[in-house]
């Protein structure tokens, strides 16, 4: 099984709940390509059987070079016939989408639209979408820490926590065994 975790992550805690998927897979017996997206990233999602991709959440949607990279790559399958009407469904092909939150203004609101953008791609190629994670993360820069603290979450200053990763594990070690 050829699997993919690719993610966007600007100040650290996708990346942190991005290991603790890498890790579990590799512990599992299988080989992965992790890949944290940055503006040279090319990457065939198509020569992979099981995509984990994850990012944070910004203005309700993933980072930009995340969308940028999503772009690129829906304006090629489109031109190369990869996304067809119906899109119809691709045997042996699945997906997990992934995110961190913070969540101040709405809570979990606002990562559904950026969870829901990063399914649509793999949605028209015909992948099936397996799960969808959503983690709470704290706003690292140091101007919006205020927002860990004051926003309709709580106080989420230090998640992504243990506990939080270890839920991400075990979640990891049961969609393996489908
Ligand atoms: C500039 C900026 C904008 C953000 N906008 C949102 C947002 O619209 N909604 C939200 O729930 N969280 C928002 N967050 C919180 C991040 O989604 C959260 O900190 C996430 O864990 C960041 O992931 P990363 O550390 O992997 O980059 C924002 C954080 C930053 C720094």
């Amino acid at each position: 099984m050829r699997i993919l975790n690719l993610y966007y992550s600007s100040t650290g805690n996708t990346a942190l709940v991005a290991e603790r998927i890498d890790q579990v897979i590799r512990d599992a017996g299988h080989t992965l390509d992790s890949i944290r997206i940055d503006k040279e990233t090319v990457v065939d999602l198509l020569a992979y059987d099981f995509v984990f991709a994850g990012s944070g959440v910004y203005a309700w949607l993933p980072g930009k070079p995340m969308q940028n990279l999503f772009e690129q790559l829906r304006r090629t399958y489109v031109e190369d016939g990869a996304i067809k009407p119906a899109s119809p469904k691709l045997t042996g092909k699945y997906a997990v989408l992934y995110c961190t939150y913070g969540g101040v203004h709405t809570g979990i609101n606002e990562a559904i639209p950026a969870i829901k953008y990063m399914g649509q791609l793999f949605d028209h190629l015909g992948f099936h979408i397996l799960a969808e994670w959503y983690v709470v993360g704290a706003y690292r820069l140091e101007k919006m820490q205020a927002m860990s603290r004051d926003g309709r979450l709580g106080d989420i200053s230090d998640r992504p926590n243990e506990q939080d990763l270890r839920h991400i594990a075990e979640a990891t070690r049961g969609i393996l065994r489908i």
